[in-house]
């Protein structure tokens, strides 16, 4: 064994050694993902599959003065170990650790923060137009973008624009065929036939959009990747570099079930096994409730229809896409699209349930007003991942979905407390709706292990008493909604009432002005942004009404980007835990 990684502190120890030996920093590099991975958990697939790519991009570019953006930036944990961060790779994801994806505070090799995905070519772009301004002209730019990120509009956006310019810019297009879950759509199947040497020279869609084009090379072979990026750093103007590799790369079980593999929890570093969960009986994910819940009711109701951009296994569409493959469909990654493509499909009086991440339908914001609510299609926007999400960190919190859609005309917004609710609101929808609707529910399991009852029609805009106090009354949406329940068992009782006032729009105002008449204190609980929340709407309602004397508490999501931990660490960090609550209720009942 002879561990050469170990003293690799950043690239310019890489690029001391002879080629000979970088195979064997691949296997080592490969080796030290697994191990930690293996007990810390986090995105393996994507990184196993580009060792090679990591190692040769190091070795060939003048990193950090080259400038390089890994996009979606989760296939960047080989990157984090050659740069700087080996001794701290073990606290990948965690609590006060380092982050998932590369992120520009974290070191100066990140050149561009990463986690939503496609934005590496306009961002590479900008920097070689910006490095070319600026007189610099032997720096390189590059960007490394999977197949199924490169097929968004916004890589699209910038690839159109650099192959007008002179920019010092390679875009490496990793091709492995897979997102997440296998890679659709008609360029994949483009880039399948130019893997298979398929008549692709004179239509190559890469060289018709003037970038210098080389490939497709052998992803994992270092002697290929080194020698054609020696050659690509000599050539002018905007390149493109196609390799192939396989997801999962080294670890037989990752290559074999590569979904399973892209982010696969706790396993077995010596045999691949995913580590058995405790067998003990659990409520569902809210996801399973979704993907379970669709299929029941669109084998009733003909007019539904699925759209998931490119989460089909993380949002439990593929249930529907399995049973249904013509009425269910995975776009890619185009969330834009996917919101528009529904728009279209409301008008001819379908019922699209269209399932994003909250985080991910940010991306999607003009469509939704422009496309959708201006013309008040009978959208059904299920967004999945709503609230903190956890390890994935800031990118991927979904807590500004309440105050980004709360501000737009005739949408109707509703958070399920439990999965019972999950089910009524999705089963409403499809019985006919004349406006868009959106259902946010959070990332995990739900509450309830007899959630498949009978389903009944939800009342739009109404709120449900769960108790009535004397002193406090804590008004909260969604599923917060459980803890806040045993938070309040353990103060005294009658003294806090708790309501869940389930729409976030329309307000229930009739249940408002019975509250407010009623109550000395109010305490509004939500895991969304406080700025421009839920609680704002409940300040809205009160400045609006006049209600004078009445302390309105704000808990939600503070105004600053949350980190990377586990649930309870960062419902600590943002005072949202059951002691935190509790606290303030008390505070206020001993005032
Ligand atoms: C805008 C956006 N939508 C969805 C995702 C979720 N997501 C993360 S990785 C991924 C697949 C990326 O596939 P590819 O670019 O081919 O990289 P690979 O994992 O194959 O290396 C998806 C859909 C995301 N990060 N950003
Ligand atoms: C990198 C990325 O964006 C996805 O892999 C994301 O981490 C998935 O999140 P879930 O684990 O919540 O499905
Ligand atoms: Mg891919």
């Amino acid at each position: 064994m002879q561990n050469l990684l170990s003293k690799i502190y950043n690239p310019k120890d890489l690029r001391k050694l002879p080629l000979e030996q970088l195979p064997i920093v691949a296997k080592e590099l490969r080796n030290f993902i697994i191990d930690v991975v293996a007990t810390k958990e986090g995105h393996l697939g994507a990184s196993l599959g580009v060792v090679e790519l990591t190692i040769a991009l190091h070795y060939v570019f003048n990193t950090p003065n080259d400038l390089l953006i890994w996009d979606v930036g989760h296939q960047a944990y080989g990157h984090k170990i050659l740069t700087e961060r080996r001794d701290k790779f073990d606290t990948n994801r965690q609590f006060g650790g380092i982050s998932g994806f590369p992120k520009m505070s974290e070191s100066e090799y990140d050149a561009f923060g990463t986690g939503h995905s496609s934005t590496s070519i306009s961002a590479a772009l900008g920097m070689a137009i910006a490095s070319k301004i600026k007189g610099d002209v032997a720096k390189n730019h590059i960007a490394v973008i999977g197949d199924a990120s490169i097929a968004s509009g916004m890589a699209f956006e910038g690839l159109n624009h650099a192959g007008v310019t002179d920019a010092n810019l390679l875009i490496v297009l990793n091709d492995n065929a897979m997102g997440i879950d296998p890679s659709v759509g008609a360029l994949k199947n483009y880039f399948t036939n130019v893997k298979a040497g398929k008549a692709v020279s004179k239509t190559n869609i890469i060289k018709a959009l003037n970038f210098n084009y080389s490939g497709p090379v052998d992803g994992h072979d270092l002697n290929a990747l080194v020698k054609e990026l020696e050659r690509l750093k000599n050539v002018k103007g905007p390149k493109f570099l196609h390799i192939i590799t396989t997801k999962g790369k080294g670890l037989e079980q990752a290559e074999q079930d590569q979904v399973k593999y892209h982010a696969p929890g706790k396993f077995d570093k010596i045999t691949g096994e995913i580590l058995p969960k405790k067998n003990v009986i659990q409520p569902p994910k809210y996801q399973d409730v979704f993907g379970d819940t669709i299929v029941e009711l669109a084998r009733k109701n003909k007019k539904i229809v699925g759209i998931t951009p490119a989460m089909p296994t993380g949002s439990s569409l593929k249930y529907m896409i399995e049973e249904f493959p013509d009425r269910a469909f995975d776009v890619g990654i185009a969330e834009q699209h996917a919101v528009t493509l529904a728009a279209g499909m409301a008008t001819q009086g379908l019922i699209p349930f269209c399932n994003i991440y909250s985080t991910f339908l940010q991306r999607a914001y003009d469509q939704i007003i422009h496309d959708v609510a201006l013309q008040n299609l009978p959208v059904v926007f299920c967004i999945d991942r709503a609230g903190l999400v956890g390890e994935d960190g800031a990118t991927h919190h979904g807590v500004f979905d309440i105050a980004y859609l709360r501000s737009i005309p005739n949408m109707v917004i509703y958070a399920p407390m439990n999965e019972i609710d999950l089910r009524n609101i999705l089963y409403t929808a499809q019985l006919g709706i004349n406006y868009p609707l959106a259902i946010r529910y959070p990332r995990g399991r739900g509450v309830t292990l007899n959630w498949k009852k009978e389903f009944k029609k939800v009342e739009i805009g109404k709120a449900k008493t769960l108790f009535e106090g004397t002193k406090i009354a804590v008004l909260s949406i969604g599923t917060i909604g459980n803890a806040i329940n045993s938070v309040i068992a353990e103060l005294p009782e009658n003294e806090v009432g708790h309501f869940n006032m389930k729409f976030i729009k329309p307000l229930d105002e009739k249940q408002l002005h019975s509250i407010f008449k009623k109550y000395k204190n109010i305490v509004t609980i939500e895991d969304g942004t406080i700025f421009g929340g839920f609680g704002s709407s409940i300040l809205e309602f009160s400045s609006k009404h006049n209600y004078k004397n009445k302390p309105i508490k704000q808990l939600g999501i503070p105004d600053k980007f949350i980190e990377h931990g586990e649930m309870n660490e960062l419902l600590n960090e943002v005072y949202l835990s059951k002691k935190h609550i509790k606290s303030v209720l008390l505070d206020i009942l001993t005032e």
